[in-house]
């Protein structure tokens, strides 16, 4: 880890620009090829990109001191994302996006959080939170960081216990090394301890300042950035700030945390997209929240008494954010973010542009119910937060980005309707196209936008077209790039062009298919009635039993007239359309789909088929009532029936 001490002023301004740009001096990590494992984004967005805070539940087991007083248990989990409290022998259920039980190591922590997939996303540009939040000693600082006083040993050895911070940090690197961009990584790590914000990895600094800037909203002047070229330096940085972090002993927890921690990862990467690079600044935050205590409880003397009152009054105003950001009846006239260093450190993770996740701790213990209860409060208020996500990158590479990505995603559209069509055109079947390049590797989609894109709002894009042009004359843009942004926008209007024509092709096709699908429908129900008629009575061409017919003729005159009939051929009727669905399937096959256009091919053939039969009936029935009416002309042979 390189520690570089500079002065305020110079700091000050090198946070900025750390962030934004890193220093020529920075060693690029050199990086090897390998199959990518990056997962598909299961985020649920809402029309507008928003996406809510997702909260776990972790339920650690009873420590020594609650099994030694006979605690009965006041909480358990009854599925993987369902608890039941008790109070008195009356159970609540509560839901969380996770619920971890006490037997839940710390590996199954990480995957059913599904904390890969944040970190993935923090790698393509965007800010991630994962925050601890819960009474004292329910096992925050276990989850995020592991057994603390390990972590702080100078010679630390991973083992099974380490928390999510040293499997993020491993994971970051694994996947670093097999994505084709190049990062960057940096990080600090700060406390805010009695309300005053310290830099852990500097105590020397004293007490920092929270500011406010346009382009990253609040941050810590003057805080300290390492750059991390390796798994091992920001290894470095986690012992440090663990050594340095405050830290008490009470009746409730030995290693109390007296400070709530933040840890942050600066991720730059820089991808060259058609010769351009295009930089993006992701960020990864580890929170680790001071517990709230009842000072009767923990039994706190001295100084402590008042940190503890500073924990709880940043917690409560914590609380108070949470509310407000999720309680939409009683919205208050504005979030109090400014309240607390803490609130307004978080900024970004609630209600803001950030990916959050918070593991929400407690005690298993029927003695802690209140506060397990408080924190469930909190936790389920927290699920009602909803941010939204953005990739961070400068204004000429979002342009390029979006540009590129608009392009790629129209290509693929495109190629696929193309596909459609010939296939339809051959007669073949329709395949779904995969996205496999020609060694069987799974092809790289494009990359996400700035703001991630529903489904809809993809199919909008490419209906609507791109409704922000570029502007060859914006000002704020250097030429060539001007040129190369012109050249994009060419290319979009010619593929938008392709695709509207495609569209139009496709839905002709699926047109006619309905067409015909209808047109097989009604053709089926004649031929069901018909056949009706004839039931018990198979017709066979060139059947010119006379005596027989006579006798059909009869026998349906007679049922004509008898009132019971109607309610027959009302059930037959109705018998008749569900045979008309069964073979509605039959004929289209398992797929109804009518995207799918060689079902069409052979809906036509079917159709024929049946066209047919029809005609067959038809004319059979026009046979069969020529006979009754010459029948009917003849007296003598009603006489003996
Ligand atoms: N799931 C768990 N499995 C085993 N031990 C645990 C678990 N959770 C917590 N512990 C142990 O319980 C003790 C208290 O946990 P921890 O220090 O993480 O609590 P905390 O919530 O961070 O408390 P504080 O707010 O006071 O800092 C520690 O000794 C920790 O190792």
């Amino acid at each position: 880890m390189n520690k570089k001490t500079k002065t305020p002023q110079q700091q000050s301004q090198a946070q900025n620009q750390q962030i934004n740009q890193p220093s020529p001096m920075m060693q690029p990590m050199s990086l090897q090829s390998g199959p990518s494992p990056s997962q598909p984004d299961t985020s649920v967005l809402d029309e507008s990109g928003g996406e809510s805070v997702k909260v776990a539940l972790r339920i650690r087991p009873m420590n020594q001191l609650e099994q030694g007083r006979g605690d009965e248990q006041c909480i358990k989990a009854i599925s993987d994302s369902n608890c039941q409290l008790y109070y008195k022998g009356v159970a609540k259920q509560f839901r969380f996006n996770a619920v971890l039980d006490e037997r839940c190591t710390q590996q199954e922590v990480f995957m059913k959080c599904n904390i890969q997939e944040l970190l993935d996303a923090a790698l393509d540009g965007y800010s991630a939170t994962i925050f601890a939040y819960g009474q004292t000693g329910s096992g925050k600082t276990y989850t995020i960081s592991g057994v603390e006083e390990r972590l702080a040993r100078e010679k630390y050895i991973s083992d099974d216990s380490e928390g999510i911070i040293p499997r993020a940090t491993r994971y970051l690197w694994q996947i670093m090394a097999q994505r084709a961009e190049q990062f960057y990584v940096k990080a600090s790590f700060t406390e805010i301890y009695n309300e005053q914000l310290r830099d852990l990895l500097n105590p020397a600094s004293g007490i920092l300042h929270c500011r406010w800037n346009l382009q990253n909203g609040f941050f810590v002047e003057d805080l300290m950035i390492v750059e991390c070229t390796s798994y091992s330096d920001i290894q470095a940085v986690l012992h440090e700030g663990m050594r340095n972090r405050k830290q008490g002993s009470h009746e409730l927890n030995k290693d109390s945390s007296r400070s709530h921690s933040i840890l942050t990862a600066y991720l730059i990467g820089e991808q060259n997209i058609d010769g351009q690079i295009v930089k993006r600044y992701g960020k990864f935050s580890f929170v680790d929240l001071a517990g709230s205590e009842r000072l009767k409880e923990s039994k706190s003397q001295g100084d402590m008494i008042k940190e503890t009152g500073n924990i709880n009054k940043s917690l409560f105003t914590l609380g108070k954010v949470i509310k407000s950001l999720s309680d939409k009846k009683n919205k208050l006239p504005y979030i109090p973010y400014r309240d607390s260093k803490l609130t307004m450190l978080l900024m970004d993770s609630l209600g803001g542009t950030a990916k959050a996740l918070m593991i929400a701790c407690v005690s298993p213990s029927a003695a802690y119910y209140e506060e397990t209860l408080s924190t469930i409060n909190y936790a389920t208020s927290t699920m009602n937060i909803q941010n939204k996500p953005v990739i961070s990158m400068g204004e000429k590479d979002q342009i390029i980005y979006n540009l590129t990505r608009e392009r790629d995603l129209l290509k693929m559209e495109n190629q696929y309707l193309r596909e459609q069509l010939q296939r339809y055109t051959n007669g073949l079947p329709i395949e779904i196209p995969n996205f496999n390049d020609k060694n069987g590797q799974k092809k790289q989609l494009p990359p996400l936008p700035s703001r991630p894109i529903s489904h809809n709002q993809i199919l909008n894009s490419q209906q609507n077209g791109f409704d922000q042009q570029v502007n060859p004359n914006n000002s704020k843009i250097d030429l060539p790039v001007n040129k190369i942004l012109h050249e994009y926008q060419m290319e979009i209007n010619k593929l938008k062009q392709e695709n509207d024509e495609l569209r139009n092709a496709r839905d002709v096709s699926v047109k006619n298919y309905h067409i015909v699908m209808n047109e097989n429908n009604a053709l089926q129900l004649k031929l069901e009635n018909l056949e009706q008629i004839f039931i018990g009575n198979p017709i066979t061409k060139g059947d010119h039993d006379k005596s027989k017919i006579q006798e059909e003729y009869m026998s349906s005159a007679l049922l004509i007239e008898n009132s019971d009939l109607k309610k027959k051929v009302a059930s037959l009727e109705e018998k008749n359309m569900e045979l008309a669905q069964i073979a509605r399937k039959n004929l289209s096959g398992k797929s109804s789909d009518p995207n799918d256009l060689h079902e069409i091919v052979q809906l036509k053939q079917t159709n024929n088929q049946l066209q047919q039969r029809v005609e067959f009936l038809q004319a059979r029935e026009r046979d069969l009532l020529e006979q009754i009416m010459r029948l009917q002309r003849q007296p003598k042979a009603y006489a003996g029936f």
